[in-house]
């Protein structure tokens, strides 16, 4: 068990500069390509723009004045869009505890009855599992009992590590600290959910940074078991950040140093309306991660989906087969104990949407996917 957690976050990490070194000395060619290619079908619920912090590179939150929230017909109505459509997935992420920052949001839950984006976003994970899709919510930086609550409703959790490194693109009066992501990751762990993390390329880290974040992953999976997923995700250009986005080489380097440096029964997981997927392919990518056939990707919304069948090009070029998966992955459901009994329950056969769930975990096909 660990004891109550009063050191600095990071020092809590044991990473040494030694581990760090050789990381840093690994490439492409120190790794093989991964033998299949996963991907989930996903619709995209982007339940507040409203967000405590300003990340430089991000264009999804919206100042005070504009933020909005979606109302539960808002949120019913994408849902049932993406259950019509075969998806498995409600992606839920937005901007980070609004409340805390925004007064007309806190008032507009307050109306609703709610005390927080948690308690709401919990009610929302309702309404999916109801319609026929399994929460996966990313909702910032979380508390131990608010990732408690909220993994009750939720098929798995996430939120990505970005750096471990103090970025300038993480200033301002309100900002994302390693220490606090960190913490957010480690709470996943003690609660026991199946958890995404990742690090964002090219926000001012350098490789060393780039292999310290993915240790520090490492070491919190050596502790927990929980990580099913690492994102290695690039920044990519919009009207906030006009720095340009990490080259295929670069990205080629760290998805190597990510393969190397997490256990093979984590994925690898890149995001392909974001980078050259085509040409990181071969340096252990093993997943691309969420894809919707009916929503944007309403953090990068200049970045379209590529089609189903933009996937398949993808995974025949590669020669390896394409599956689809759940946003949960298979080990933790067989596992037994990782997922709550409500999660559990949609997935049992004898249910409407459970059949469809257990063929895409047992077969990777989705019999009402269009
Ligand atoms: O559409 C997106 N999906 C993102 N996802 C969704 C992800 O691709 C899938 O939902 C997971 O693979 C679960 O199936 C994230 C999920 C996380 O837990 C953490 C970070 C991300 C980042 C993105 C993202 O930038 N865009
Ligand atoms: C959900 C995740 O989206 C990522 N994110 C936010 N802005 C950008 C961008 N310009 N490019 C790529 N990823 C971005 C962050 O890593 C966040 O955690
Ligand atoms: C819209 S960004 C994703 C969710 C959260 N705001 C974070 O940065 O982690
Ligand atoms: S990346 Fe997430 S935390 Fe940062 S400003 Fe955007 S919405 Fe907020």
């Amino acid at each position: 068990m660990q004891e109550a957690d009063t050191r600095d976050p990071l020092d809590a990490i044991d990473v040494t500069p030694h581990d760090v070194d050789r990381l840093c000395a690994v490439d492409s060619n120190d790794v093989d390509p991964a033998p299949r290619l996963s991907f989930s079908r996903n619709v995209f619920v982007p339940l507040t723009t409203a967000c405590r912090y300003t990340c430089t590179y991000c264009t999804y939150f919206d100042p005070p004045g504009e933020a909005s929230l979606m109302s539960r017909e808002d949120v019913r109505q994408v849902l049932e869009t993406g259950a019509d459509a075969g998806c498995t997935e409600a992606l839920f992420t937005f901007g980070d505890k609004p409340d805390d920052r925004y007064d007309a949001i806190h008032d507009q839950l307050d109306e609703w009855g709610h005390d927080s984006i948690h308690d709401y976003l919990y009610e929302m994970c309702e309404l999916a599992l109801d319609v026929g899709l399994l929460p996966h919510s990313n909702p910032g930086d979380l508390q131990h009992d608010e990732m408690a609550m909220l993994a009750e409703v939720n098929a798995s959790m996430g939120v990505m590590l970005e750096t471990t490194a103090d970025v300038g693109a993480h200033a301002g009066p309100r900002q994302k600290t390693p220490e606090q992501r960190l913490d957010t990751i480690r709470a996943a762990g003690e609660v026991g959910i199946p958890f995404t993390t990742g690090i964002l390329v090219g926000i001012g880290e350098d490789w060393e940074d780039r292999a310290e974040s993915l240790l520090a992953i490492r070491e919190l999976n050596e502790q927990y078991g929980h990580i099913q997923e690492v994102l290695v995700q690039p920044v990519v250009e919009n009207e906030r950040w006009n720095s340009p986005t990490p080259d295929a080489e670069i990205l080629r380097r760290a998805v190597a140093m990510a393969r190397v440096a997490l256990p093979e029964d984590v994925s690898i997981q890149v995001p392909p309306n974001l980078a050259p997927v085509r040409e990181v392919l071969d340096c252990g990518v093993d997943d691309l991660g969420g894809v919707s056939p009916v929503t944007d990707d309403h953090i990068n919304p200049d970045y379209a989906w590529p089609g189903l069948d933009e996937l398949e090009a993808i995974a025949g070029e590669a020669g390896v087969p394409l599956d689809e998966r759940l946003p949960v992955y298979e080990r933790f459901v067989d596992d037994g104990g990782w997922i709550d009994e409500r999660i559990e329950a949609a997935l049992a056969a004898d249910t409407v949407h459970g059949e469809r769930f257990r063929s895409v975990l047992e077969h990777g096909e989705n019999p009402a996917g269009v």
